[in-house]
C-alpha cells in the first residue's frame, strides 16, 4: 500500500461484541490419528484473531474447517450461528504460497473468483481495482504473475480474496513464503488494510512478532491432539510498533506461554524417536 493510502485511512473503530465464528467442543481426526482434541472459541466479527502454536499442532486443520475444507469428527463450527457444511462466498482464504495463474494478469487472477460468481465483468474489474489499489499494485493490472516479486504476488491473492467481498478473511501464514523485508511491509500494510476493510480476520502464523503487531486476540494451541492453551487479549491500538515497549511485553508474554508448548512437543517427538529406535 502507498504511503498516500495509508495516510487517507480512518482509524479502526476495534472489533463488535457479535459472534461471527463459533467452536463448540470441535473434535478433529485424520484416520485413527487424533489432530484436535477439543476447541471451542468465539471470535466476534471484526476481530483479528492470530491462531499460533507449535508445528503440526492443528493450526491448519482449524482453518480449513472455518473455510469449510475440512469437516468437524466431533462438535459444531458455526458461521453467523449457522453450521459450516462446506466452502461459501462468506469466506476468503489465502494460502502461505501465492495461489495466481501464471497465464492469467494480475487483473483477471483478482478477479477470478467474481468471475466464477457471474458478477458483471465491468463490476468484477471495479472491486478488483479498488483492492488492487489498496494493496498497492496501481498500475500492475496487466502485469503477469511471472513478473511481479513474493511480496505482489502476496497481494494479489489478498486482493482477490477482498474483491470476493467476504465477511471473513482467513489468512493462512500468509507472510511464510516472504523475506524478512517484505514481510515487514505486507504487516505495516496489513495492519492499514484490514481498517479499510472491516472484516473478520483469522490468521495462522508461527511468529509470536506477527501475530502480537497484528491480532486483537492471540489464541495459542497445545500440542497435538491441540486444545487452546490461552487467550490473550493484545489490547493495544494500531498501527503498532515492535520496538514499542509494551508490544514487547505482549511478545515476551505469548512467547513464554508458547516455549513450554513447544519444549512439550519437543520432549514428546523425542521420546516416540528414541522408542522406535
Ligand atoms: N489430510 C490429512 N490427512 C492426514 N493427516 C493430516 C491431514 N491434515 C493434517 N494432518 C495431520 O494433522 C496434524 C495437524 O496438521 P496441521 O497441518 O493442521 O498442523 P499445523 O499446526 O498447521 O502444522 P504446521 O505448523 O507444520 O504448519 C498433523 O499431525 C498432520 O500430519
Amino acid at each position: 500500500m502507498s504511503v498516500e493510502t495509508a495516510k487517507i485511512l480512518p482509524l479502526r473503530d476495534g472489533a463488535g461484541t457479535k459472534p461471527k465464528i463459533v467452536a463448540k467442543n470441535v473434535q478433529k481426526y485424520f484416520g485413527n490419528v487424533l489432530a484436535m482434541e477439543d476447541i471451542s472459541c468465539t471470535i466476534n466479527e471484526r476481530e483479528f484473531v492470530a491462531i499460533i502454536g507449535p508445528s503440526g499442532c492443528g493450526k491448519s486443520t482449524f482453518l480449513y474447517l472455518i473455510a469449510g475444507f475440512e469437516k468437524a469428527s466431533q462438535g459444531e463450527l458455526l458461521i453467523n450461528n449457522e453450521l459450516v457444511v462446506g466452502p461459501g462466498p462468506d469466506r476468503g482464504v489465502v494460502f502461505q504460497e501465492f495461489v495466481l495463474f501464471p497465464w492469467l494478469t494480475v487483473l483477471r487472477n483478482a478477479t477470478l473468483g467474481l468471475d466464477i460468481k457471474g458478477v458483471p465483468r465491468q463490476e468484477a474489474e471495479e472491486r478488483a481495482r479498488k483492492w488492487l489499489r489498496l494493496t498497492g499494485l496501481s498500475g500492475f493490472e496487466n502485469a503477469y504473475p511471472s513478473s511481479l516479486s513474493g511480496g505482489m504476488k502476496q497481494r494479489v491473492a489478498i486482493a482477490r480474496a477482498l474483491s470476493y467481498d467476504p465477511e471473513v478473511l482467513l489468512l493462512d501464514e500468509p507472510f511464510g513464503a516472504l523475506d524478512v523485508q517484505t514481510k515487514n511491509y505486507m504487516i505495516q500494510d496489513l495492519q492499514n488494510l484490514w481498517v479499510e476493510a472491516n472484516r473478520t480476520i483469522v490468521m495462522i502464523t508461527h511468529s509470536v512478532s506477527e501475530a502480537v503487531q497484528l491480532a486483537d486476540r492471540v489464541l495459542i494451541l497445545s500440542s497435538r491432539p491441540s486444545r487452546i492453551i490461552a487467550d490473550v487479549a493484545i489490547k493495544l491500538p494500531h498501527p503498532r510498533d515492535l520496538r514499542d515497549p509494551q508490544v514487547r511485553r505482549y511478545e515476551d508474554e505469548v512467547t513464554a506461554l508458547l516455549s513450554a508448548e513447544v519444549d512439550k512437543a519437543m520432549k514428546r517427538e523425542r521420546q516416540t524417536f528414541a522408542g522406535r529406535s
